[in-house]
C-alpha cells in the first residue's frame, strides 16, 4: 500500500473537462477501470524524474503502488490520458514533440497478467509510442554451424542501411576475434540472471550449457534507426519471441545433412571436441522442433550457401534494385501543454487550441491508431498522425473521424 496523492479520492469523480474518461487535477489524471482509478502523473516513488503512477482501489479504499515496468516517461508541465480498450492507457505529454509525446500505459494487456504471476503484485507497463512503421523483425534460427550468422552477415553487408543486428547478451567467453558490443554483451551469470528478473529480455535461453537473451532495447535501437531487425537465436528463443508482443517472421535454417553440419561445426575450429559433441547433440532436437512444430514461417535448406542467399533474399523480398530502406516517418510537430483530446474508434482527436486559448487558426492533429503493433516492455509502434486545420479542414477532419 501506498501513500496517497495530494488529493482524495472523491475528488477524482468530479467533472474535469480534459478528455475521454478522463479526470485531472494539477499534472495529474485519473483513469478509472472497474474498481479501479490509475492517477498518473507526478513523480514516481522511486525516482522523481519519471511520471508516476498509482491505483486507487475503491473497493478496499487502498492505494497501491504497482511494479512499473518498460521505459518510463520524464516528468512534464502536463499531460492528458485516453482509455484505449480497457487495458492500455494513451497518455500524450504536452510540451513535447510528437517523437517523445505518445506514451502508453498497460494495465491489463496479457504482457501484464503474465507479469502479475511472476511478480505477485499489481503490474503496470510503459511503452514509448512511435511513429510511422517499420518493417517485421526477422528472427533466424536453426542448429550450430548451420550458417545462420554467414547468412546473417551477407545481408549487412548488401543492405547495411536496411538491416540491423540484435546484439545479444551471451555468458559464453568470447571467441578470438568477437568484440563485445558487436557480436554479444558478454556478461556474467550473476548480472544476467538479476536484468532477466528486472524484466529487461524479450526472451532468454539456456543454450548448450551458457545462457542467452535478447534484451528488449537491443531490438529497439535497430527500429528507432528506421532499420530491419534481424535475431539470430536458438529454437527456445524463437519460440519466446511467437508468444511476446514483437511481430516477426520466423526462418528456420537447416543443414542439407547432419554430416555436413557436423562438418562446418569441425571446419569452423571454434569450440573444443566437447563443446563440439553438446551442439551436435542439441542439433538433433532443434532440427526436429524447427522442422515439425509450425513456428516457422519459412524453412531454408543451406546446401549451397549462394543459392540460399538468394532464397533467403526472395522471401524478404528484396528483389534487385532494393537497396535502401524507406523511411514513413511524418514530420515532427510540437504538441503544447494546453490541448484537449476525444476519442472516436481508433482516432484521437488533439485539439492544440484548447478552452480559452483557441485560436480559428489552431491546428488540430488527428492520431490514428488503426495499425498499432508491438507494446511493452519494448515500443508501441504503427502510430499514424495527421495534421488538419478546423477553420478550413470541415471535411477533411470529418473524413479522419469516420
Ligand atoms: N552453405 C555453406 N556451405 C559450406 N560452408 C558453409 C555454408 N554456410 C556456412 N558455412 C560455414 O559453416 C561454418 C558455420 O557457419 P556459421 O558460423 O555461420 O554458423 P551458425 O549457424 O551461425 O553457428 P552458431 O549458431 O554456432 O553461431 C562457417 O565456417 C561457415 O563459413
Ligand atoms: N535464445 C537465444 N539464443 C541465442 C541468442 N543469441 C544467440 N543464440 C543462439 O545460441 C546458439 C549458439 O551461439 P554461439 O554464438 O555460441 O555459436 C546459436 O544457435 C544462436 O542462434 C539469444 O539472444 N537468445
Amino acid at each position: 500500500m501506498g501513500e496517497a496523492p495530494a488529493f482524495f479520492a472523491d475528488s477524482l469523480l468530479g467533472d474535469f473537462p480534459n478528455g475521454v474518461d478522463l479526470k485531472s487535477k494539477g499534472h495529474k489524471t485519473a483513469i478509472c477501470i472497474g474498481s479501479k482509478i490509475y492517477v498518473i502523473g507526478g513523480a514516481d516513488h522511486e525516482s522523481t524524474a519519471v511520471i508516476g503512477v498509482q491505483i486507487f482501489e475503491k473497493s478496499s479504499g487502498e492505494w497501491i503502488n504497482p511494479t512499473v515496468l518498460g521505459t518510463k516517461p520524464k516528468v512534464s508541465n502536463g499531460h492528458s490520458a485516453v482509455l484505449l480498450n480497457g487495458d492500455r492507457i494513451l497518455v500524450i505529454k504536452g510540451n513535447s514533440k510528437s517523437d517523445g509525446c505518445f506514451w502508453f500505459l498497460e494495465v491489463g494487456t496479457p504482457f501484464i497478467r503474465e507479469q502479475e504471476k511472476t511478480h505477485g503484485n499489481e503490474v503496470v507497463a510503459w511503452s514509448k509510442g512511435v511513429l510511422g512503421n517499420v518493417k517485421k523483425p526477422i528472427v533466424i534460427s536453426g542448429p550450430s554451424g548451420v550458417g545462420k550468422g554467414t547468412l546473417i552477415s551477407e545481408l549487412m553487408k548488401e543492405f547495411p542501411s536496411m538491416f540491423g543486428f540484435s546484439v545479444s547478451h551471451t555468458t559464453r567467453a568470447p571467441r578470438e576475434k568477437e568484440q563485445n558490443g558487436f557480436h554479444y554483451h558478454f556478461s556474467d551469470c550473476s548480472v544476467m540472471e538479476r536484468e532477466i528478473k528486472d524484466g529487461k529480455f524479450l526472451e532468454f535461453a539456456s543454450v548448450h550449457g551458457n545462457l542467452y537473451g535478447t534484451s528488449v532495447e537491443a531490438v529497439e535501437v535497430v527500429a528507432d534507426a528506421g532499420k530491419r531487425c534481424i535475431l539470430d537465436i536458438d529454437v527456445q528463443g524463437a519460440r519466446s519471441v511467437r508468444a511476446s508482443s514483437l511481430d516477426a517472421i520466423f526462418i528456420f535454417i537447416s543443414p542439407p545433412s547432419f554430416e555436413e553440419l557436423e562438418k562446418r561445426l569441425r571446419a569452423r575450429a571454434t569450440e573444443t571436441e566437447e563443446q563440439i559433441q553438446k551442439r551436435l547433440r542439441n542439433a538433433r532436437a532443434e532440427l526436429e522442433q524447427g522442422k515439425s512444430s509450425g513456428l516457422f514461417d519459412h524453412i531454408l535448406v543451406n546446401d549451397d550457401l549462394e543459392s540460399c542467399y538468394e532464397n533467403l533474399k526472395n522471401i524478404l523480398g528484396l528483389t534487385e534494385g532494393v537497396k535502401t530502406a524507406h523511411k514513413t516517418y511524418p514530420e515532427l510537430v510540437d504538441l503544447p501543454v494546453e490541448h484537449l483530446v476525444s476519442k472516436t474508434d481508433q482516432k484521437i482527436l488533439i485539439n492544440c487550441g484548447a478552452g480559452e486559448y483557441q485560436k480559428a487558426s489552431d491546428n488540430m492533429y488527428v492520431l490514428d491508431l488503426s495499425l498499432l503493433k508491438g507494446g511493452a516492455p519494448g515500443r508501441t509502434r504503427g502510430l499514424n498522425l495527421f495534421v488538419t486545420n478546423p477553420s478550413t479542414d470541415r471535411v477533411n477532419v470529418d473524413n479522419q473521424l469516420s
